[in-house]
């Protein structure tokens, strides 16, 4: 029976995100810019990286602590070899309700099948644009819209739960709001805006360019009616809309101007085995070496505990107060996968 463990503002541990990999083959200007991750970045060597067997292991100790949900996250996870093995791995923890992954969908198309015949219940697909110049630009390697379309169509047909990811940003991709709502809407598949996030050190992030939440609600309204609808669960991080009379929905996650971390439950892995408290955190706390130095699963268990215990994070609800120039020293998102 699993224990739930509550932080020093009483909300707990429900979902923990795995990143399976620091390296991407996309270079998303607002994630890992080309010019910062270059050929001579130091990504993290083979030998630095959890194995699947040290993953299962934590997953197991972390469910003991009422963590029923699992995100695989990157870096592009689908740049870690034999994924599917992991997967079914964690399949067989004992509480494990949901086992999602986002992705960037270019290598999806070879792998859908294979991930749903192991365990995988869900993909969440990035996609900022339907315009190929566009895409090709945001991605940074040119990588074509038709690719990651493709992975989203395998994945469907694989049986396997889909929603999409956008990130909207005012000076890059405001024109594609609408033209994505009316695809993925035909295609039935639920269609997230994210607002564009101080993430990391490196991303240039100016505060300008987030399109508030409720400027592409109100976009979309006047074409296509919505109506709020309550959450599906404590702590989701989208708001949703449906299309009115219809069953069709659309997500906003405004973690910049309706900050949600007062119901805030994830924590998160590293590939290296860093557990963070927060998406924006400056540090993160080192599990590998504990498990590499032959601790056993209850003495894990209290180091989880404890760390999440005395947790305080709250950034984006800060955000806003932090005095501009003065920021501090972030993870990078691929780092710990968003
Ligand atoms: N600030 C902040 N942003 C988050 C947090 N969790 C997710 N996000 C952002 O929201 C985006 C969407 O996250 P997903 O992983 O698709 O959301 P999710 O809540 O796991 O999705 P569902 O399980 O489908 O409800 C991420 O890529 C991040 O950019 C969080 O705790 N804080
Ligand atoms: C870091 S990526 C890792 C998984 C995979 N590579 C992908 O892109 O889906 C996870 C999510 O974070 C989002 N993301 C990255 N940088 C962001 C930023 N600065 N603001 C908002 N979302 C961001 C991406 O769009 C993606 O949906
Ligand atoms: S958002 Fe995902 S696809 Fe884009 S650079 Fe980051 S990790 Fe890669
Ligand atoms: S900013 Fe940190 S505490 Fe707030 S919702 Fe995001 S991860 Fe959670």
């Amino acid at each position: 029976m699993a224990v739930q463990v509550l932080d020093s503002r009483k909300r707990p541990l429900r979902d923990i995100r795995i990143s399976v990999t620091d390296k991407c083959n996309f270079r998303c200007q607002y994630c890992m810019p080309a010019e910062i991750f270059g050929p001579d970045y130091p990504f993290l060597p083979q030998h630095k990286l959890l194995t699947f067997e040290e993953i299962a292991r934590l997953a197991r100790i972390f469910t003991s602590l009422g963590v029923s949900k699992i995100r695989i996250t990157g870096g592009e996870p689908l740049m870690r070899r034999d994924l599917p093995a992991l997967i079914r791995m964690l399949r067989q923890v004992d509480g494990v309700q949901d086992i999602a992954m986002t992705t960037n969908g270019s290598l999806l198309a070879k792998h859908a099948e294979a991930l749903k015949a192991a365990g995988l219940d869900r993909v969440t697909v990035s996609l900022d644009s339907l315009d190929d110049e566009r895409f090709g630009k945001i991605n940074g390697r040119g990588y074509k819209v038709a690719d990651v379309l493709a992975g989203i169509e395998a994945a469907a047909q694989a049986g396997l739960g889909v929603k999409i990811n956008m990130v909207v940003q005012r000076e890059v991709n405001v024109d594609d709001i609408l033209p994505m709502a009316r695809y993925f809407r035909e295609q039935g598949h639920i269609l997230r805006f994210i607002e564009f996030m101080d993430v990391g050190n490196t991303n240039g992030w100016r505060l300008d360019q987030v399109v508030p939440s409720r400027e592409i609600v109100e976009m979309i309204h006047e074409e296509m009616p919505l109506e709020p609808i309550d959450p599906n669960y404590y702590g989701e991080v989208a708001s949703r809309y449906r299309y009115a009379g219809s069953e069709e929905e659309i997500g906003l996650i405004s973690s910049v101007t309706q900050a949600f971390c007062s119901t805030c439950t994830r924590a998160r892995l590293s590939a290296e085995g860093k557990m963070y408290n927060c998406l924006f955190a400056s540090s993160g706390f080192d599990l590998r070496e504990p498990l590499r130095e032959g601790s056993d699963d209850a003495q894990i268990r209290e180091l989880i505990s404890g760390y999440w215990e005395q947790r305080q994070d709250r950034y984006s609800e800060e955000r806003l107060l932090h005095t501009p120039g003065l920021t501090r020293d972030k993870v990078e998102m691929s780092h710990i996968g968003g």
